[in-house]
């Protein structure tokens, strides 16, 4: 057997598809949603990604507002660039690309994000609200993980789900939104003080290798037909490597890749969540 590979990039076009006619909508309603990015300093990966969130609002007729930033600008400087951005209507969400240089406070800017703009859904008002089960921005690795799942009809309600990766932008909410009622799952969140990983990734039904270690996870350690998503990155002198390994996709019944899966789903949420605050702005 061969897994049916979770495509994320036709799924990504198919949102696409809809956001596209809800931005026109607004538009007739005299709205353009934006989307803002803050890129510090000169990482090529990072600059990587901000092109294709850029290229992304243009694809939608969204606007993008962009702020690229000196590796050495200081908190009050970049501080300042936040309060302009919770300030702009023309603003309805953005994003500080992530990782910061060293010398600065990442904690501080985030939290200085406005909540209600806050396009990653990573701001700590919004992860308390997902804790609480309020409305609020939700994280878009998480969102598109699931999404990507229903698009597939994987079922979700009642599966066992192994999360492996306690890390804020996707072990942790992610098990915070399989739990919610509408999804039903039952979690496992498995981590580096696990004691034994693949006993519990082999129970799984479905299998979210977060972790951020190469091949961690193995083709005997998977339940045949278990769905599995990669979202693990490494990057290597042979380019980027995700947390599982090859065979995975021999026992698997359901495998998104890396690359080619959650990743294109990431940014799709992330302009979905910019839509969705442009809507909330108008019916408020
Ligand atoms: N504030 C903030 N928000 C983020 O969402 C955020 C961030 N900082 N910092 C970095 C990570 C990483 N990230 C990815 C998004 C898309 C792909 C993606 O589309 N990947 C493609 C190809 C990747 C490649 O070829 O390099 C794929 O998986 O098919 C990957 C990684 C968002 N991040």
């Amino acid at each position: 057997m061969t897994a049916t590979i979770l495509d994320g990039k036709a799924t990504r076009d198919a949102i696409f598809d809809d956001l596209r006619k809800r931005v026109t909508e607004l538009a007739e309603r005299g709205v353009t949603p934006g989307l803002g990015t803050v890129l510090v300093g000169d990482d090529p990966g990072s600059h990587a990604y901000v092109r294709s969130k850029h290229n992304a609002c243009k694809k939608l007729g969204m606007n993008s507002i962009r702020r690229d930033l000196p590796a050495d600008i200081s908190q009050a400087a970049l501080e300042e660039v936040i309060d302009e951005l919770n300030a702009d209507p023309a603003c309805h969400g953005y994003l500080v690309q992530l990782p910061l240089p060293g010398h600065l406070d990442e904690g501080a800017i985030l939290e200085r994000v406005d909540p209600d703009k806050d396009a990653d859904g990573l701001h700590p008002v919004n992860l308390g609200r997902l804790v609480l089960g309020k409305p609020g921005s939700l994280p878009c690795t998480p969102l598109g993980i699931i999404t990507l799942l229903r698009r597939y009809d994987v079922p979700i309600a009642g599966a066992r789900v192994c999360v492996v990766g306690r890390g804020v932008t996707v072990g942790r909410p992610l098990g915070l939104l399989l739990t919610r009622r509408s999804e039903n799952a039952t979690v496992t969140l498995c981590h580096t003080g696990t004691k034994d990983l693949a006993a519990e990734v082999k129970r799984a039904d479905i299998v979210v290798a977060a972790a951020g270690r190469a091949g961690l996870i193995t083709g005997e350690m998977i339940k045949p037909g278990a769905a599995v998503l990669d979202v693990g990155l490494t990057r290597t002198e042979n380019g980027i490597v995700g947390d599982t390994t090859p065979e995975v996709r021999e026992v698997a019944g359901h495998l998104a890749p890396m690359p080619g899966g959650v990743g294109p789903m990431t940014i799709a949420m992330l302009l979905s969540n910019t839509v969705e605050i442009a809507e909330r702005g108008l019916s408020a």
